[in-house]
């Protein structure tokens, strides 16, 4: 895990435009491992925090009309600096949030997208079941993540059961068992920020995005072993794996 290994000597630091509901979570797991987090919701700071910051993460899911130009800024400034953004949209196939990532993709280039099926299959001009945040169907499908990769000329995180990573040529997959990542609000956001992590501190998107995508994968398998059966207490637990894993980075300095 050289990635890994970099983002403990180099602490990057990761700025997210985040959702509401799980910036709590977002924060603890960049933290965790190995980077530092910050959040903003102010266009006023937003040049100076990109300047000190090694990556970002747009999280439309509680996006506004009043945020969207904060978005559109930070996106586009990261762009001129060259630092690396994801961008998490949550809940695209819903109307008014696909007008906003219409606007978003105009403006922003980014290096990475992360969403479930039903997410990035809207990106493919195609269609998954859903509800609201959720893919209802499983999609373990790799044809829309590629075809979403072509249009959009990022890489592609289709997360699902099996999590499908793709530049729209080569095809990765992650393919770990956890109980509970599905019922637990905010896997996927926590996801999207360990990419931004990783890519803080790699030129390889597509190994970078690889590599962090493996990492929580691996997280959560061991985290379902040191849970009761029960979801409560299992993004904690992957929290606590994830932990174990950068300190055991740090142990091999
Ligand atoms: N059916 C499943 N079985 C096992 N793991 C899953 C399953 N679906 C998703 N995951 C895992 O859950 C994590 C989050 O992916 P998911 O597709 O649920 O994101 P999301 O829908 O954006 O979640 P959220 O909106 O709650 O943040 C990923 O690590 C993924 O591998
Ligand atoms: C539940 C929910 N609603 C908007 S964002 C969010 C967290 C999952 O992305
Ligand atoms: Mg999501």
């Amino acid at each position: 895990m050289v990635i890994l290994k970099k983002i403990q000597e180099e602490h990057p630091l990761v700025l997210n435009l985040a959702n509401s509901v799980t910036q709590q979570y977002v924060a603890n797991v960049i933290s965790y491992i190995g980077g530092s987090p910050l959040m903003t919701t102010a266009i006023e700071d937003v040049e100076e925090l990109l300047s000190i910051s090694n990556s970002l993460v747009l999280n439309t899911g509680t996006i506004n009309e009043k945020e969207l130009p904060l978005f559109i800024e930070a996106g586009r400034k990261a762009n001129e600096l060259g630092k690396p953004v994801v961008l998490d949209p949550v809940a695209v196939m819903l109307p008014y949030r696909a007008s906003v990532i219409s606007r978003l993709i105009k403006e922003v280039k980014f290096t990475v997208i992360r969403g479930n099926a039903a997410e990035i299959a809207w990106f493919a001009q195609s269609k998954i079941a859903s509800k609201g945040i959720d893919a209802i169907e499983d999609n373990t499908n790799s044809k829309n993540a590629i075809i979403a990769s072509q249009i959009t000329g990022a890489v592609i995180v289709q997360s699902g059961q099996v999590d499908i990573i793709t530049d729209g040529k080569s095809v990765l997959t992650v393919d770990t068992h956890s109980s509970f990542f599905k019922v637990n609000v905010g896997a996927g956001d926590m996801l999207s920020a360990t990419i931004a992590t990783f890519l803080a501190a790699t030129t390889n998107s597509l190994q970078g995005a690889y590599e962090a995508t493996i990492l929580f994968g691996k997280a959560g398998e061991r985290a379902s072993q040191l849970v009761n059966n029960l979801p409560g207490d299992f993004i904690p637990k992957v929290l606590d794996v994830l932990y174990q894993f950068a300190q055991e980075q740090v142990r091999e300095n």
